[in-house]
C-alpha cells in the first residue's frame, strides 16, 4: 500500500480541513482507498512555513487555533512563506493550492500551480483564478510533465460538477449550462428575503467560510464569471475571456426587491450562463434574475448551488449540492487527490519510495 506526500499552499479554511479530514479520517481513508496521506509542507502568508519530511505531526498543528499559527516557532519552520523553495525543491508529490482566488491575474497561484507542474508535481486547487484564466495552457504544462492538474473544487465546491460534465454527459450534445455558481450571494440573497440588511447578511457568509478574502468578488459577479469560463471550457470547449462574460452581480438589490418579487412568485437569484449560438460561437454572461418558482434553480437556497446542462437527447440536466463551505471544499481536493491516484498510481505503485508515489 502506497502513500502520497501533500504539500498545502495556503493554510485558510480549505486547506486546514483537508488537514482535518486527513487527521481525523486517514485511516478509514486509507483502508478505503488502497492508499496514506501525509502533509509534508504547509505554506501560509500569516504562519510562514514549515517542512518535515517525515511527515507533520496534524493534530498537534491542528491544536492551535488558525488566528495563532507560528511555524517559525516548529522545527523546520519559518517566518516567511517560502511558496517557490517549497513547491519545487519540497518534498511533497503533490502539492494543494488553496490560497486567494484573484480574478484579475490569476496570481500568486498561477506561479504556485506553474511551479509545481513544472516541477513535476501534481497540483489539485480550489483557486478559480488558474483554471479560468489558465486552465489551458496548465492543462497542456501539466501534460508536457507526466503529472495532473485537477480543480474539481473550482466549481461548486465538493459537489462533482466537472467530473459528472466530463464522464457523464458523454454522448450528449451539450448546448449550454446555467447555474447557481456562487454560495455567499445565493445565502445573502436568502437573508435579503428574510429581511436582513446587505452588510449584515455579507458578514455572516465571511463568518461561516463561505465567502472570498474579498466578498466584492461574490456580490459583484465575479467569482460566477470565472466559474462560467471554467464550464464554457470544460463542456463547451469555448476559450472565453473575461471582457468576454458580460457581469453584473447583486449588490443593487434589496430587501424590498425581495419582497415586490415574492408577490409576484417570483424569486431573485444571481444567474451564470454560457450558451452556444447558431454560428458556433458561445454567449456567457453573470446578471440577476427573478425566476419563476416553476424554473429548476427557483428553489435553490442558501449555500446550495445548482448547474442544469442543456442537452440534445436529455433535454436539462440539473446537478445541485454544496456550492461553498471550508469542509466541503476540502472534500473537492481529497477527490482530486484520488482522480489523481486513478490516473498514476498504478505505474507509481512500482517506483521507489523517493519517487511521487510511495509504495
Ligand atoms: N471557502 C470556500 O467555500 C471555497 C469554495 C470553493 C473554492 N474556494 C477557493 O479556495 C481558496 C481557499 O479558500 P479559503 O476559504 O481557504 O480562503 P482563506 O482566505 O480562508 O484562506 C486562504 C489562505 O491563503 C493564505 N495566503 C494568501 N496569500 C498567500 C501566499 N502568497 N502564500 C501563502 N499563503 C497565502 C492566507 O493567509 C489564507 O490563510 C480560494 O481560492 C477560494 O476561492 C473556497
Ligand atoms: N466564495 C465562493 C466560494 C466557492 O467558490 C462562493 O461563495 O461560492
Amino acid at each position: 500500500m502506497g502513500r502520497y506526500d501533500l504539500s498545502l499552499i495556503g493554510f485558510g479554511g480549505v486547506n486546514r480541513s483537508l488537514a482535518e479530514l486527513i487527521a481525523e479520517r486517514g485511516d478509514e481513508l486509507k483502508a478505503e482507498l488502497g492508499f496514506g496521506l501525509r502533509v509534508v509542507a504547509i505554506t501560509d502568508l500569516r504562519a510562514g512555513s514549515l517542512v518535515q519530511a517525515d511527515g507533520i505531526d496534524l493534530p498537534a498543528l491542528l491544536a492551535t487555533a488558525p488566528g495563532e499559527l507560528d511555524f517559525s516557532r516548529m522545527a523546520g519552520g519559518s517566518t516567511e512563506p517560502r511558496n517557490q523553495q517549497v513547491i519545487q525543491d519540497g518534498p511533497g508529490d503533490i502539492v494543494a493550492e488553496a490560497t486567494f482566488t484573484n480574478p484579475a491575474d490569476g496570481e500568486p497561484a498561477l506561479s504556485h500551480v506553474r511551479w509545481a507542474l513544472e516541477a513535476g508535481k501534481h497540483v489539485c486547487t480550489t483557486n478559480k483564478g488558474p483554471v479560468a484564466l489558465q486552465g489551458p495552457a496548465l492543462k497542456d504544462l501539466a501534460a508536457r510533465h507526466g503529472v495532473s492538474f485537477e480543480f474539481e473544487g473550482s466549481v461548486m465546491s465538493g459537489t462533482p460538477i466537472l467530473r459528472t460534465a466530463e464522464h457523464l454527459l458523454t454522448g450528449l450534445r451539450v448546448t449550454g449550462v446555467e447555474g447557481i455558481m456562487n454560495g455567499t450571494s445565493n445565502y445573502i440573497l436568502g437573508r435579503l428575503e428574510a429581511g436582513a440588511a446587505f452588510p449584515d447578511a455579507v458578514k455572516e457568509a465571511q463568518a461561516l467560510g463561505y465567502a472570498e478574502a474579498d466578498p466584492t468578488a461574490d456580490v459583484e459577479g465575479f467569482d460566477v464569471q470565472l466559474k462560467v469560463m471554467i464550464l464554457a471550457h470544460q463542456v463547451l470547449g469555448a476559450n472565453l475571456r473575461r471582457q468576454d462574460v458580460a457581469c453584473e452581480g447583486i449588490s443593487q438589490l434589496t430587501p424590498a426587491d425581495m419582497r415586490d418579487a415574492a408577490s409576484r412568485g417570483l424569486r431573485w437569484k444571481l444567474v451564470g450562463q454560457a450558451t452556444r449560438r447558431e454560428d458556433g460561437s458561445v454567449d456567457a454572461r453573470v446578471a440577476p434574475a427573478a425566476l419563476p418558482a416553476d424554473h429548476p434553480l427557483a428553489a435553490i437556497s442558501g449555500t446550495t448551488n445548482a448547474v442544469s446542462f442543456h442537452t440534445d437527447l436529455l433535454g436539462a440536466v440539473t446537478v445541485s449540492g454544496p456550492g461553498a463551505g471550508r469542509t466541503e471544499t476540502a472534500y473537492a481536493l481529497l477527490s482530486d487527490i484520488i482522480a489523481i491516484h486513478h490516473r498514476h498510481g498504478a505505474a507509481e505503485a512500482h517506483r521507489t519510495p523517493e519517487e511521487s508515489f510511495r509504495g
